[in-house]
């Protein structure tokens, strides 16, 4: 959500559908509310709803506790480049709206288009905005409310982080892959490793080490150059879609002595490996522990669907149980 013009479109078209951030320029304003799947291409299976602007929580035709009811995350897109007192009060509103309805959802502000700022004003206005919304919180008694502010810009890999961030805090797994990785780190005599969602580029989770933009700035090049080469050697016959598979790996040597190293872990997603060349000697021991922890992550997930399927058939027990003998059927609550 956010105002008018403040770059949310943009945010989902960078992200989830490989535009060019040149290309969003030409976008029309949205006017209704906007909802896209984004669980067939990518491992992130959640819906995106992207609201208008000029959205009215007055207007009667508007179900918002509806809406905030199933949502995991509320991110608010505040345009630094304009005048932000206007996007703070709706801030403020959207946030405690929601709040009222659904307490759990995370509440994440992209103070967004910092591409035109310096280092000294961005870290200024992120300040402010943080000051003022929290500010305007204690004022209304709601300090429990908590708000994560990220500085993005779609020029920039900022977005894909800011997205990650959120992401991860949707996935209920994820304190067990970031354990899983530091046991493969440590094991293999890895610098770094991240978890990637190949076609958005979003890190589901990566080793407890601290993780510089430099760093993943490199591995989403690295998925761009073997998604390209994939695209243009890849491909057999006339399939389509992403050339991704259980062959897809490349290795990249860099000329500071550090190797990449990347490998298929499922159908969306992928490890992407640092580590210094005198431990790329040892890659037999690498592969054998890559195999262990591709191993564990299907373990991980096959859980996730084992509890997704039995929910299923719960829930359709008991809708049949409140089909009455006539056949007409009473909607569960
Ligand atoms: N400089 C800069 N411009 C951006 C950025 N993100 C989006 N824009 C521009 O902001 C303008 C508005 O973007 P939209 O994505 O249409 O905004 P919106 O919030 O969806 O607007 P509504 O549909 O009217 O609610 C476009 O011209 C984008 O090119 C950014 O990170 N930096």
């Amino acid at each position: 959500m956010g105002l008018r013009r403040s770059g949310k479109s943009s945010i989902q078209k960078v992200v989830f559908h490989k535009m060019s951030p040149n290309e969003t320029l030409f976008l029309e304003s949205t006017n209704k509310i906007c909802r896209e799947d984004v669980s067939n291409s990518s491992f992130v299976s959640f819906q995106i709803w992207d609201f208008p602007g000029q959205i009215d929580f007055f207007d009667p035709t508007f179900d918002y506790e509806m809406i905030f009811r199933g949502t995991g995350a509320l991110i608010f897109v505040i345009d630094s480049q304009d005048d932000y007192v206007e996007a703070l009060s709706r801030l403020h509103l959207t946030v405690t709206r929601a709040y009222k309805v659904n307490p759990d959802i995370n509440f994440e502000v992209f103070i967004h288009k910092v591409d035109g700022l310096s280092d000294d004003h961005k870290i200024e206005k992120q300040r402010d905005i943080h000051k003022r919304a929290n500010d305007d919180l204690a004022d209304a008694g709601l300090e429990r409310i908590h708000l994560s502010f990220y500085l993005t810009s779609i020029y920039d890999h900022s977005i894909f982080e800011a997205f990650s961030k959120v992401v991860q805090k949707l996935i209920p797994q994820l304190p067990t892959l970031e354990n899983l990785l530091n046991i493969f780190i440590s094991n293999s005599g890895i610098e770094k490793a991240f978890l990637f969602d190949v076609v958005s580029k979003i890190y589901i989770a990566t080793d407890s080490s601290p993780v510089d933009m430099q760093t993943y700035e490199l591995c989403c090049d690295m998925i761009d150059v073997v998604i390209d080469i994939s695209c243009i050697y890849g491909l057999t016959g006339d399939e389509v879609g992403t050339p991704y598979d259980k062959e897809s790996m490349a290795i990249i040597h860099l000329n500071n002595t550090t190797v990449m190293y990347l490998k298929e872990v499922t159908k969306f997603l992928a490890l992407v490996c640092f580590l210094r060349e005198e431990s790329f000697e040892r890659k037999g021991l690498i592969d054998y522990n890559f195999h262990c922890f591709k191993k564990a992550i299907e373990e991980v997930f096959d859980v996730r669907l084992k509890v997704q399927r039995s929910r299923k058939l719960l829930s359709q027990r008991r809708w049949s149980r409140q089909t009455v003998p006539n056949g007409t059927q009473v909607h569960p609550h």
